[in-house]
C-alpha cells in the first residue's frame, strides 16, 4: 500500500527570472518503507520534501499521503493535516529552548487537547523506546546533539504521523551521534514500521535506507535497493554520487 505518491510533480519558482527545480518527478513509497533522497546541492531535495511536507506548493502535479491531497484543502485544514499525518525532524532540531525535553516532545498533543493522562503515558512509551528517559526533566541546552535529535524524533512520531520526513538529521552531528540517530530511524522503522522520507548529504546515513532516489538539475535520476548488506549498499551510494558530480560535499562526509 502506498503512504506517499509523487505524480508528474513539477516546481517553478516565479521571480524576475522563473527556475524550473523539479521537473516530472514520479515515485512511491510503500508503507513501512525507508527511503533517502540524495543529489549535488542545489538539485531541488529541498524544494521536494517542501512540497511533500505541504510547506509549498506544486506548480502541476499532484501529490497523494494516505490517499489524499494534501494541497487540495483550505489553509486551516492543510494545518491539522500536517499536524496529524505528518512527524518533522530537522537538521537544527527545531526545539524550543525554553521547555523541558519532555515538554517539548508532548507539544504536538497539547496543541490537539489530549488528556495529561494519555499524554503521560505516550510520553513514557516513546522516550523508552529513543532512551531518553533519564534526560526528561532536563533542558535542551543541558544535553548533547544526539539527545537534542532523539527528542527531537521522539516529538516527531509521538502522534503516530503516517509519514516521517527528515531533512539532513545527521547535517549537525559527529560521526557518534549520527549512528545513534540512524539506528534509531532504523529502529522506529522496523519495529513500528513507521514510513520515513530523508533527504541527506550523507552517504553512511543513507545506507540505512531500504532505497536511495538520486535527483540531478531536478530530475529522477536513479535509484539504488539496499539488499541485505549495509555495507555494500554504502559502496553503490558513493559511486552514484560520484557519478552525479556535482559539489562533492558528500564525499567529504565519508566515515565509516
Ligand atoms: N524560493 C526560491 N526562489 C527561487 N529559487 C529557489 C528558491 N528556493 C530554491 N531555489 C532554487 O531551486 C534549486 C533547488 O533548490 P533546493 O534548495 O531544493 O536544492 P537542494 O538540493 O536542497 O540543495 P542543498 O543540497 O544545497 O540544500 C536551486 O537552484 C535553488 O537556487
Amino acid at each position: 500500500m502506498s503512504i506517499l505518491q509523487v505524480k508528474h510533480l513539477e516546481k517553478i519558482y516565479e521571480g524576475k527570472v522563473a527556475f524550473k527545480a523539479l521537473n516530472d518527478i514520479n515515485f512511491s513509497i510503500n508503507k513501512g518503507e525507508f527511503v533517502g533522497i540524495m543529489g549535488p546541492s542545489g538539485s531541488g531535495k529541498t524544494t521536494l520534501l517542501n512540497v511533500v511536507a505541504t510547506i509549498d506548493k506544486p506548480t502541476s502535479g499532484e501529490i497523494l499521503i494516505n490517499g489524499k491531497n494534501p494541497h487540495r484543502l483550505s489553509r486551516k485544514e492543510t494545518a491539522l493535516f500536517r499536524r496529524h499525518e505528518l512527524g518533522f525532524v530537522f537538521q537544527y532540531f527545531n526545539l524550543l529552548d525554553t521547555l523541558t525535553v519532555e515538554e517539548n516532545i508532548v507539544l504536538p498533543l497539547t496543541l490537539d487537547g489530549v488528556s495529561v493522562r494519555d499524554m503521560e503515558k505516550e510520553l513514557e512509551t516513546v522516550a523508552e523506546k529513543l532512551g531518553i528517559i533519564s534526560i526528561l526533566k532536563k533542558r535542551t541546552y543541558e544535553i548533547s546533539g544526539g539527545q537534542k535529535q532523539r527528542t527531537a524524533i521522539a516529538r516527531a512520531i509521538i502522534h503516530k504521523p503516517s509519514l516521517l520526513l527528515a531533512d539532513e538529521p545527521t547535517g549537525n552531528l559527529d560521526s557518534k551521534s549520527s549512528k545513534d540517530v540512524m539506528e534509531t530511524f532504523e529502529t522506529i522503522n522496523e519495529r513500528d514500521g513507521a514510513t520515513c522520507l530523508m533527504v541527506t548529504h550523507d552517504a553512511v546515513a543513507a545506507s540505512y535506507c531500504h532505497r536511495v532516489i538520486f535527483i540531478k538539475d531536478g530530475q529522477f535520476y536513479n535509484e539504488i535497493y539496499r539488499g541485505d548488506n549495509r555495507q555494500a549498499f554504502f559502496q553503490k551510494i558513493i559511486d552514484m554520487l560520484a557519478l552525479l558530480g556535482g559539489d562533492n560535499r558528500e564525499l567529504s562526509t565519508i566515515r565509516f
